[in-house]
């Protein structure tokens, strides 16, 4: 898929799923916008992805999503820099329950702040040119991680909120697509901390969470993502586990 002249501001951009995702855009020929809290990590990134694909493509902002006015500033830098913003990822997080209120504030709280932010400097009602917003969920968006169960909540959460704010109804206003996808476990090594559990009953759990599954390349995943992207309608959720391609999953509520 070509994205010349798109750009792409990725929250937690700097390691793992994000910086694949931006090396994935940026080989589309996409411009993107780094957005951590890892100063060292994200410099690091830029450097290494500027000398790769061209400097002026690559921007890294130093963001905190727990923080309002910071995350406010990276899209402002943003902009300001490529004169457009076309694409928003809310990949930023933490899992780790010992910390659940920070948990909370970077994976919830963060994505809401995204996509407020997403809609205010995007949307045609505001001003902007539309775009688009993805939410990244995981398989614990849909099915119980029970070692994790905050963490679990707060990806569940993510689906509610990219339903609601990608309904057509908002589209119509917003011209933003939005849509969450469901991320399965990954081979990023992030996986074996024992002080991620509240309990050594939680700690536990984690063999059974990681029963049958087979983590996934960060490479294989961010290509996924880029190929759903265009093609997505807003509101839609999308499952990449396994290894496997994307699949479009239905959201399930009882009838009420
Ligand atoms: N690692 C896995 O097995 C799975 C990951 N996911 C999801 O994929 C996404 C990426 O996960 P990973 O690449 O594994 O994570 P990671 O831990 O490797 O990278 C997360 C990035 O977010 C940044 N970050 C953390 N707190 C931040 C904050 N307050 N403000 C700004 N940046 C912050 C970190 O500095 C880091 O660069 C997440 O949304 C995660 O929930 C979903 C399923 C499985
Ligand atoms: C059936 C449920 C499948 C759930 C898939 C899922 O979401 C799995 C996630 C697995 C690992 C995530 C690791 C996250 C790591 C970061 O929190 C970590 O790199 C941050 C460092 C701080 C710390 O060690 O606490």
């Amino acid at each position: 898929m070509d994205l010349k002249g798109n750009v792409a501001l990725v929250t937690g951009g700097a390691t793992g799923l994000g910086r694949a995702i931006c090396e994935e855009l940026l080989k589309r020929g996409a411009c993107i916008s780094i957005c951590d809290l890892d100063s060292d990590a994200g410099e690091n990134a830029c450097d290494e992805l500027g000398k790769a694909f061209g400097k002026e493509k690559v921007l890294f902002c130093h963001c905190d999503v727990t923080d309002y006015v910071q995350y406010e500033d990276a899209f402002q830098t943003t902009l300001a820099e490529f004169d457009n913003i076309d694409i928003v990822i809310n990949n930023a997080e933490i899992m780790n329950d010992k910390f659940w209120e920070l948990e909370v504030d970077v994976n919830l709280n963060g994505a809401i702040r995204g996509t407020l932010l997403a809609l205010q400097f995007l949307g045609k009602d505001k001003g902007g040119k539309g775009g688009m917003l993805i939410n990244i969920g995981s398989a614990a968006s849909v099915k119980p991680q029970i070692s994790t169960p905050i963490y679990t909540a707060t990806k569940h959460a993510i689906l509610g909120l990219s339903k609601a704010c990608g309904d057509s109804y908002h589209f119509n206003h917003t011209g933003v697509k939005v849509l969450a996808i469901c991320v399965g476990h990954l081979d990023t090594g992030a996986s074996s901390h024992s002080n991620r559990f509240t309990s050594s009953v939680h700690e536990k759990a984690w063999q059974l969470d990681m029963k049958g599954i087979i983590p996934q390349k960060t490479d294989h995943v961010a290509k996924g993502i880029i190929s759903v992207l265009k093609e997505a309608n807003t509101g839609s959720i999308w499952l990449i586990s396994n290894g496997k391609a994307p699949k479009e999953i239905p959201y399930s509520v009882a009838t009420v």
